[in-house]
């Protein structure tokens, strides 16, 4: 099977800077107080995926799966090792990113496409399909900049799933859509998936992840905690299965589209 992503030896250092004007900066190192930290939001991680794959990326909050996200679509670069992607990517890292507030949703969807490497020809061709995926009404037409979180998500997602990609990325952005939303999602990564396609998934829900991905990375401070089996990695992580409650998944099943 071809590589669609490696990963070797990547790190990512960010720095906290503990004041926000110069005069507490100054003051702090006056004082001989620390003015700011550097840390290691990635340390060291290295593992490879096979084209066709459906990884769920999994770790408590703040073990840097969205760096790696982003580092993988090649929105920010690491600071050591290196990572070598095949094929186009498309997905979905953040609600509303690369949308511009004051235009419309209908007049991003071309914008977002284009950042995504569609043409104007092919966008035209896919927007009534994006627009019913979306499912907004008519708030298609009014500004992006009053959508809600929901709407934002929606929109982004409808578009990035019309890019012909090789690589899926997915945040848990689709955690603040709607059930029925949600399972549409789901359906369409299943679709992904079918197709062949390589599948990214980052996620606190063990259901979709269960039913989306057939390996599981975990993410520990940083650095590559467990890399193997969906079970081995849900229990690795520790997650109680029967999390449906915390999730909104009021009516307890475990159809796995609700439980995103
Ligand atoms: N641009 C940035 N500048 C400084 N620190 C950052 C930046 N981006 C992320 N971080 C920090 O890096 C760490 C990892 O963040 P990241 O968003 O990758 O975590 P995560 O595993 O996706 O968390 P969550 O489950 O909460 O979404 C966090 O401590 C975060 O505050």
């Amino acid at each position: 099977m071809t590589t669609a992503i490696q990963i070797d030896h990547v790190s990512k250092q960010f720095t906290l800077n503990y004041h926000r004007t110069m005069k507490q900066m100054a003051v702090a190192a006056a004082k001989g107080n620390k003015v700011r930290d550097k840390f290691l939001a990635l340390d060291d991680v290295s593992f490879e995926v096979k084209q066709g794959e459906a990884i769920g990326l999994m770790g408590l909050n703040g073990s840097g799966k969205s760096t790696l996200l982003k580092l993988v679509q090649g929105v920010m670069r690491p600071d050591g090792g290196t990572i070598r992607t095949r094929g186009r990517i498309a997905g979905l890292i953040a609600t509303g990113a690369g949308f511009h507030p004051q235009l419309s949703g209908r007049e991003n969807i071309f914008l977002n496409a284009a950042v995504f490497g569609m043409s104007e020809a092919e966008t035209k061709r896919k927007l009534d399909s994006i627009i019913d995926f979306a499912d907004i009404g008519k708030q298609i037409d009014t500004e992006v900049g009053f959508y809600s979180s929901g709407m934002n998500a929606r929109l982004g997602f409808a578009i990035a799933i019309h890019v012909d990609s090789d690589i899926f990325l997915a945040d848990e952005v689709l955690a603040v859509g709607d059930k029925p939303f949600r399972k549409k999602c789901m359906d369409k990564i299943q679709e992904i998936r079918d197709e062949g396609r390589t599948l990214f998934y980052v996620s606190h829900s063990v259901g979709s992840v269960r039913r989306a991905c057939n390996r599981v990375v975990v993410l520990e401070k940083g650095r590559l905690g467990f890399d193997g089996e969906v079970e081995d990695g849900i229990r690795y992580v520790q997650y109680d299965s029967d999390d449906s409650d915390e999730l909104g998944d009021s009516d307890g099943d475990d159809d796995l589209g609700a439980d995103i």
